[in-house]
């Protein structure tokens, strides 16, 4: 257990997902916690386990060692707003939202906050995230602090800023795009045979399967994909067929489309 106070201002999806996952990992207790989003009868069952929930952005980052940012890019400009002049160098700023810049943040905050962004995925709340973190020159020794709180919760990879918004698409709307991938499965599942629990159950479990092959062998897909596809077989007969209908491409593109959206959620004031 540790004695680090986290406030996370937009307890929303995302934060409350990191509480969980950070709660689950055993290091941090709901005690640990301030949070803070506009309608806080949302967070009943966080204060119910022992988390604070504070009603006024400045009063709950006022003991924080750590300030997690975790709202929208379109709110974002006016909470800076609301907390400038409260929030001290001796405080950690990390930055879970999309497309705003260390700089950003800065322009508003002050250029001597210490600010780190990441981006985790909502697999944080069972400590199945990517988390991708990034921040400015200097600002570098922060890092180590900001890894080893995202390691509890899944893995983490040091990139530069500049990359922030491919990996927000490959890796936080990733959940999203795998998601719909197994949707599909179960869907196919379903209309060969299997009742539709059974189907997403089984293909859910597949695609686990597949995910872990890859990390425990550390092999490359094709690798993977060979030891299945018997000469004349059925499964390459249905890879062929995904491929003739656009499969990897439609897959490239949604990912091409959504690092480009990612890059303009953001307006400077
Ligand atoms: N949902 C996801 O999978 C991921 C989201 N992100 C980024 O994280 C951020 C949050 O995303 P979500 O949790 O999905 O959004 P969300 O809409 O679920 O949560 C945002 C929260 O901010 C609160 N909020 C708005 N104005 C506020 C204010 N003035 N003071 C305090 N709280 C305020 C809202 O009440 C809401 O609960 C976004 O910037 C998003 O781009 C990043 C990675 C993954
Ligand atoms: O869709 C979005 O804009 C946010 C950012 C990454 C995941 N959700």
């Amino acid at each position: 257990m540790v004695n680090t106070k986290i406030t996370i201002i937009g307890a929303g999806n995302l934060g409350t997902s990191l509480v969980k996952g950070l709660v689950e990992s055993k290091i941090y207790t709901p005690q640990n916690f301030v949070l803070t989003r506009r309608n806080t009868t949302k967070l009943s069952s966080f204060k119910e386990i022992g988390c604070e929930i504070a009603i006024n952005n400045i009063e709950a980052v006022t003991n924080a060692n750590i300030i997690i940012l975790a709202v929208l890019p379109q709110k974002i400009n006016e909470v800076l707003n609301e907390l400038k002049g409260s929030i001290k160098e001796d405080q950690l700023v990390v930055s879970l939202v999309s497309g705003v810049k260390v700089k950003n943040i800065q322009n508003i905050l002050g250029s001597t906050i210490p600010v780190v962004r990441a981006m985790p995925n909502t697999a944080i709340a069972i400590r199945e995230s990517m988390t991708c973190i990034a921040t400015t020159s200097n600002w570098n020794e922060k890092l180590p602090e900001v890894e080893d709180l995202f390691k509890l919760v899944g893995e983490t990879i040091v990139i530069n800023e500049e990359q922030m918004t491919s990996a927000t698409a490959l890796c936080a709307c990733g959940i999203a795009f795998f998601l719909r991938a197994i949707r599909a499965a179960s869907q196919g599942g379903n209309e060969i045979d299997f009742h539709a629990n059974e189907a997403l159950k089984m293909a859910a479990q597949t695609a686990k399967g597949a995910a872990s092959l890859l990390i425990a062998n550390n092999s490359h897909p094709e690798d993977e994909i060979d030891k299945v596809t018997s000469p004349k077989g059925c499964t390459i007969a249905g890879l062929n067929e995904m491929e003739h209908n656009g499969f990897s491409s439609s897959f490239i593109k949604g990912i091409t489309i959504s690092a480009k959206q990612a890059k303009d959620l953001y307006t400077e004031e």
